[in-house]
């Protein structure tokens, strides 16, 4: 890659940072962070330097990282730079390529009357990122915007999920990563803490029934021991104290493509991610990939929101293309309604309690698409897999060491040997914000509008706020 200048110069005056690395090009830049291409002086290594603009995603991106240290697919922080009054400086493992540039790839040589992924590969990419998420989970760490931009490819086609600028710890790991009063005092190597996960076999691991492994989470949850950030102590507001639909609808649809993260300014984030009495928010994910449960305003959620988008992932990952690209986040309710039918009691009791249900009503869909109408040419087992992910009901979904047993995985075609996987380079060249990528996706979103194709809509006050019905 040629060094070409990078577009923000905070990094270049920070000390501490270019006595330790030549910083090049900036590779990328996401709603919290610029990444550049660094090489540390001492070594020659290529690393990504991540400076965060936002207190809350340095500390969570930080922390998430040092518990989650050394697990295979969840990229490696090698250390940190955070004193007070400064952006965060992270440093990472370099990964040039990620797996929305595989689809690409993929989608581009079927256009070409190619081939697309085989079912190896799929399986291979699956078995990866299956790896990242459970390792998350098993520290209950929810990561909160699982995508494919989100999951980094190395040349050696090892996939490591990245950006946990979203990511909520639900208790306190047995092992304790990071020592909050210390993040004050500067620069520091991040703790070896190697969590006990790494310890284990890495080989088969321990399967707890779903129902146990939500259990646990439950009981958690219930003696309300969730871990709070700094900022959010500060806050008397609970975390998601309303919801996306109530608050941010508005400038949600005029700022926020599908794929992008959601971003909402610091305001709302005290409001709404408080913390104070377990509560979250409802505002994390990007659209596509974002469950119904927090399309629903749902502020008490858990590991399964991750799940959702697991399936979502490897939907896309069959098709290659996206799920649910809805364009408004009505439209995405409206899009997962048209295909699992309509949300009720039968297929999730206790839906009605859901902070938005009573609000939001859709005529009743009399054949719903299903997973198989999504997934044309695809195996009955496969689908059987996918819908494990993608049902209403939170509880019912598959965890990620349940799915890595499936017999999929294990049957013909095997996955293929990692270093067989293609590993395209990613699109988005050194600061190109108007990266053919991000025009794409915003093309294909040709409107923005949540009430577009759905003709004329019923809005009706009510003493909580509106409810829309659309016929
Ligand atoms: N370790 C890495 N190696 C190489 N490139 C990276 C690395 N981490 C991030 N990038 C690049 O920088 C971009 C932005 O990084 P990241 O998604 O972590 O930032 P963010 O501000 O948290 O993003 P988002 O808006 O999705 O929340 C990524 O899409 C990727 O292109």
């Amino acid at each position: 890659m040629d060094k070409q200048p990078a577009s923000s110069w905070s990094i270049h005056t920070r000390p501490e940072v270019i006595a330790k690395y030549e910083i090049f090009e900036r590779v990328g830049s996401g709603a919290y962070a610029d990444v550049y291409r660094a090489r540390r002086i001492s070594d020659g290594l290529t690393v990504a330097l991540k400076e965060i603009f936002d207190y809350q995603s340095a500390f969570r991106e930080i922390d998430a990282l040092s518990i989650l240290h050394g697990s295979p697919n969840v990229v490696a922080m090698h250390e940190y730079f955070w004193r007070e009054d400064e952006n965060a400086v992270i440093v990472l493992e370099f990964l040039r390529s990620d797996l929305s540039a595989v689809i690409r790839d993929a989608k581009r040589r079927k256009k070409n009357k190619g081939d697309g992924l085989s079912v190896g590969e799929i399986k291979r990419w699956m078995v990866q990122i299956l790896n990242g998420v459970d390792a998350c989970h098993r520290n209950l760490i929810v990561h909160r915007d699982l995508k494919p931009g989100n999951m980094l490819v190395g040349d050696d086609g090892v996939l490591k999920l990245a950006d946990f600028g979203q990511a909520r710890i639900l208790m306190e790991p047995d092992v304790v990563a990071t020592d909050e009063n210390q993040l004050e005092e500067g620069s520091r190597e991040p703790p070896e803490v190697i969590p006990d996960y790494v310890n284990s076999s890495q080989g088969e691991q321990e399967v707890l029934s779903k129902d146990e492994y939500f259990r646990q989470v439950e009981e958690l949850k219930a003696k309300q021991v969730v871990r709070y950030d700094d900022t959010d102590k500060d806050s008397n507001a609970p975390d998601g104290d309303a919801s996306c639909l109530a608050t941010c609808t508005v400038s949600e649809m005029d700022d926020d493509f599908g794929r992008n993260s959601f971003a909402y300014d610091a305001a709302d984030e005290e409001a709404l991610d408080g913390g104070g009495e377990g509560l979250m928010t409802s505002c994390v994910g990007t659209r596509w990939f974002r469950p119904p449960e927090l399309l629903y305003g749902s502020t008490m959620y858990g590991l399964e929101i991750d799940l959702w988008s697991l399936g979502c992932v490897f939907a896309e990952l069959l098709s290659l293309e996206p799920l649910f690209p809805g364009v408004s986040d009505i439209d995405q309710i409206s899009r997962v309604t048209n295909v699992l039918g309509n949300l009720n009691e039968e297929v999730w009791p206790g839906c009605v309690d859901l902070p938005d249900y009573k609000s939001i009503s859709f005529a009743k869909v009399e054949s719903p698409l299903g997973i198989e109408g999504c997934l044309p040419n695809h195996s009955g087992d496969v689908i059987a897999l996918v819908k494990k992910l993608i049902c209403y009901d939170p509880a019912s979904r598959a965890t990620a060491v349940e799915l890595l047993n499936d017999k999929y995985f294990k049957e013909e075609p095997l996955p293929v040997p990692v270093s067989e996987l293609y590993v395209p380079p990613a699109m988005s060249g050194p600061d190109e914000d108007d990266s053919p990528r991000k025009w794409d996706n915003y093309r294909e979103m040709d409107s923005d509008s949540d009430f577009d194709g759905f003709g004329p809509v019923n809005v009706k006050p009510t003493s909580s706020g509106f409810t829309i019905e659309f016929p």
